[in-house]
């Protein structure tokens, strides 16, 4: 009696044995990424290119901008100077001019033999009150003709006036009383002017010059005084006054603002007519003594012009807070030293264009981190694009193999490791197909295991399932490899025997049958034994695969009502 093995390995049903684990899919790839995924290679050098560029960007707009801004400033500050030069050549021509007359007239013989003749009455002159001294000038015969002179002069050259002081510093003639101006004061003919700087200097020295306010006319003004000398003695000084104001006429240029600065620090004359006798600037010179200011400028107490330097000054640069404006400022001294000019420029272009440049620049540098933002991301997506592509990929390998998997257990009976009925249909659907295409003829056998009712009731639903696994065991080890076997239910069989005919088909269900009869199954130390029963039709032309199945289910009928343990040939002719 042959003993067969219980054995798992399937055979002829055309697959391999299917997995009892499935491999499931990693979806974790398709989750999102956290929100706070950790700092990446790409995000770390983006920063990184972001802060070389910020520095580098930040550095070079600054030394950029800054070289433009100095350049700009000392552009202005050159121009400032050759500003100041110029109007100081001028105000020296002015000033030179008036030396100029004072000098030629004192040498005039008219004023030199008035001069003579008044001094003679010195004395009398200094005894009498100044209206009293006024009224015997205006009756001395050459006042007149001096008078004349000096306002002949003082009309054609544009002076303030010309006057003439004797040796004790009388005012002996002046242009006043002859001027054809509308402005006609009475002037100042028998004053005494003998504590006048410019008389003195000019009395010591052979010249004066002073910068004053009129006691009589207050109005500021510059006085020259060139002394008059007979025979090596000093016996008057011509005097010729200017208007300081008229100083600045016709100078005033576009976005700057000139100064006339004496040495006290004082403005005598400005294009910005208000800060006339305003002091230029602590910082720069100190103030005047309290009675300098009355006796020089008819003052008791002076303002500063408010000079400050600016917050956007630095070492290189020398700029100014001026009335809230940003300037630079030239310095050019007179000729004689006396005065200086404050000539000062309107930087506020410049310091504009400072600005724009940093609105331009700070553009630039967003504009720059946005594209370093840009560029990140695109690679970021590019990289994530890949990395997913990636993943899906692999999940798809996971898939298709879980598939497979899947599709192996569909087809597979789970029990005997043959094919299920379903896939046994479907194969044996496609076999007839072909058997007919081709003209083959294909038997079909019908196996069904003998009162299996009583295995199970006497051993138990396990010993039943062994003696399943076992017969399915039998047949497939009794058919050829293209044969095809399926567990069509229970504990029943069919097998599909390609190419064969019904000789051949009846041989190999005697076969099965005898070797069922023949076999012995141990179970839990039990000796199981059965037999079964076999119907076996072939098909006919044309016949389907369900008919082809009912003549062989009728075959195996035949085969139970025939006492069992038999093989029926059903001859499966169309009733
Ligand atoms: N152990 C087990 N029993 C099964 C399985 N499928 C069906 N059965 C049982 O098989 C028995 C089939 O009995 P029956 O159809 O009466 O046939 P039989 O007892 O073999 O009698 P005959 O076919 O007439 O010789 C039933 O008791 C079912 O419960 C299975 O997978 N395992």
């Amino acid at each position: 009696m042959k003993t067969i093995k219980k054995i798992s390995t399937s055979k002829a049903n055309g697959h391999s044995t299917a997995s009892k684990q499935l491999l499931i899919p990693n979806i974790e790839c398709y989750r999102k990424p956290h929100a706070l995924a950790p700092f990446r290679r790409l995000q770390f050098i983006a920063c990184i290119f972001a802060v070389i560029w910020l520095m580098v960007s930040i550095f070079t707009s600054a030394k950029v901008i800054d070289n433009n801004f100095q350049k700009s400033i000392s552009e202005q500050q050159q121009k400032a100077n050759r500003e100041a030069t110029f109007i100081a050549q001028l105000i020296d021509k002015e000033l030179h001019t008036a030396e100029q007359l004072a000098i030629t007239l004192s040498h005039e013989a008219d004023i030199l033999t008035h001069l003579q003749s008044t001094n003679k009455h010195a004395q009398l002159l200094k005894d009498m009150a100044p209206a009293q001294r006024q009224e015997f000038l205006k009756q001395h015969p050459p006042t007149a003709a001096v008078n004349n002179l000096f306002g002949r002069i003082s009309n054609d050259v544009d002076l303030m006036s010309v006057f003439l002081l004797d040796a004790s510093a009388n005012c002996i003639a002046n242009s006043y009383l002859t001027l054809s101006k509308t402005y006609k004061p009475k002037g100042c003919l028998g004053s005494n002017y003998v504590n006048r700087h410019y008389f003195q200097q000019a009395k010591n020295e052979g010249h004066g010059r002073q910068f004053a306010v009129g006691k009589k006319i207050p109005i500021p003004s510059l006085f020259f005084a060139h002394a008059s000398i007979k025979e090596e003695i000093f016996i008057g000084t011509v005097v010729v006054r200017l208007n300081a104001n008229r100083l600045m006429d016709g100078l005033k240029l576009l976005s700057a603002t000139t100064w006339v600065v004496d040495n006290q620090g004082i403005i005598i004359s400005s294009t910005d007519k208000s800060s006339i006798f305003k002091h230029i600037g602590e910082q720069f010179i100190s103030k005047p003594p309290p009675k300098e200011l009355q006796d020089t400028y008819a003052l008791n107490t002076i303002t500063q012009l408010g000079i400050r330097p600016s917050a956007i000054n630095s070492h290189l640069l020398n700029l100014w807070d001026i009335n809230n404006q940003t300037m630079v400022i030239a310095r050019i001294n007179t000729q004689g030293q006396d005065f200086k000019i404050w000539h000062a420029i309107d930087v506020k272009q410049s310091v504009t264009l400072v600005k724009q440049n940093w609105y331009l620049a700070a553009t630039i540098i967003i504009a720059g981190l946005l594209l370093i933002l840009m560029v990140e991301r695109a690679s970021d997506y590019h990289q994530r694009s890949l990395s997913h592509l990636d993943n899906l990929a692999r999940v798809n390998r996971t898939l298709e193999k879980a598939s497979s998997e899947l599709y192996a257990i569909a087809i597979t009976d789970h029990l005997t490791q043959i094919s299920s009925r379903g896939y046994f249909l479907q194969r044996l659907e496609e076999e007839v197909a072909r058997a007919h295409l081709e003209e083959r003829p294909l038997c079909l056998l019908q196996i069904d295991i003998d009162h299996f009712k009583k295995i199970n009731d006497s051993l138990g639903h396990a010993a039943g399932d062994a003696a399943i696994s076992h017969m399915a065991n039998l047949c497939r080890e009794t058919i050829r490899d293209a044969d095809l076997l399926g567990r069509m239910g229970g504990e029943e069989f069919s097998i599909s025997l390609i190419d064969c005919d019904i000789n051949k088909a009846m041989h190999l269900a005697e076969q099965l049958r005898h070797a069922c009869e023949h076999s012995v199954l141990n179970f839990n130390h039990h000796t199981i034994r059965f037999t079964c029963s076999i119907g076996v039709t072939c098909l006919n032309a044309k016949q389907a695969p369900d008919e082809l199945l009912t003549a062989a289910d009728k075959g195996l009928y035949m085969a139970k009502n025939s006492g069992r343990n038999c093989v029926k040939y059903n001859s499966n002719v169309p009733t």
